[in-house]
């Protein structure tokens, strides 16, 4: 990744689909990263690139052990830390939606949401309950633990399968570039550099040999 400035800097991206889909769509320019190892740190020039697990993002980039992180708007909301927004990156595309079987619900209702998300559950639907769960959250009003989901759809593919529909899209979800503030502050110029890079792409990935 080539910038005038070479101030080091370290990058949080997120392990997992964000990075396997991060890396396909740099595949022209970036080389020597196996997706398959379990090597957890890349030098990309002066960029140190650290794989973290998505919802561990937040805390490396607040704690400034990161300058940089990437990770979904999903986590960034449910984190309630603060950062500098500085790209929207156009991958790994997803919205989060209220599902389950009544479309004609009252949201506004004491309703009982299951999500893995109850934090921005809550901002959206501050009179609901909500029941956290980690995962197959479609599992909930299947089996009357609640009334509704909130969740991450894509595809809708899981929904469908599980027989439920969306009932209201909620928010659009894409990966965001975030900012340390005091990072930005002190590397403003390097990290402007590396925010601008992300469109036109120009990245090179080679294996960190710290
Ligand atoms: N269909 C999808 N399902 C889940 N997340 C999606 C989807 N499409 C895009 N995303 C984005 O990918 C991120 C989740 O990636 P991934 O599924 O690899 O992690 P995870 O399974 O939530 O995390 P972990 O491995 O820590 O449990 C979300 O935060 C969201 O921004
Ligand atoms: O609209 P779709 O394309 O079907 O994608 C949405 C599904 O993907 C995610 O689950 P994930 O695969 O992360 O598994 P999880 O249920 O264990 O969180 C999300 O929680 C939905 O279940």
């Amino acid at each position: 990744m080539n910038t005038a400035n070479t101030n080091p800097v370290t990058l949080a991206l997120a392990k997992g689909r964000i990075s396997e889909e991060f890396f396909a769509k740099y595949s022209s320019k970036v080389k020597a990263v196996n997706i398959e190892s379990r090597k957890l740190i890349y030098q990309i020039d002066h960029i140190k690139v650290i794989l973290v697990k998505p919802v561990d993002v937040p805390t490396y980039v607040a704690a400034g052990v990161a300058d940089l992180g990437i990770v979904g708007r999903d986590v960034i909301l449910e984190s309630g830390k603060s950062f500098y927004e500085l790209n929207e990156l156009d991958f790994s595309k997803c919205r989060m939606s209220i599902a389950g079987f009544d479309e004609n619900i009252n949201l506004k209702g004491s309703i009982t949401i299951a999500t893995k998300y109850p934090n921005i559950c809550h901002m959206f639907f501050p009179n609901a309950r909500t029941i956290y769960l980690n995962g197959s959250v479609e599992l909930a009003p299947i089996m009357e633990l609640s009334d509704v989901i909130f969740d991450i759809v894509e595809t809708g593919a899981t929904l469908k399968e599980n027989g439920l529909v969306v009932i209201k899209d909620v928010i659009d979800i894409n990966p965001v570039l975030i900012a340390n503030k005091a990072s930005y502050k002190f590397n403003r110029v390097t990290i402007n550099e590396i925010s601008a890079l992300f469109n036109p792409e120009e990245i090179e990935v080679l294996p960190c040999t710290k």
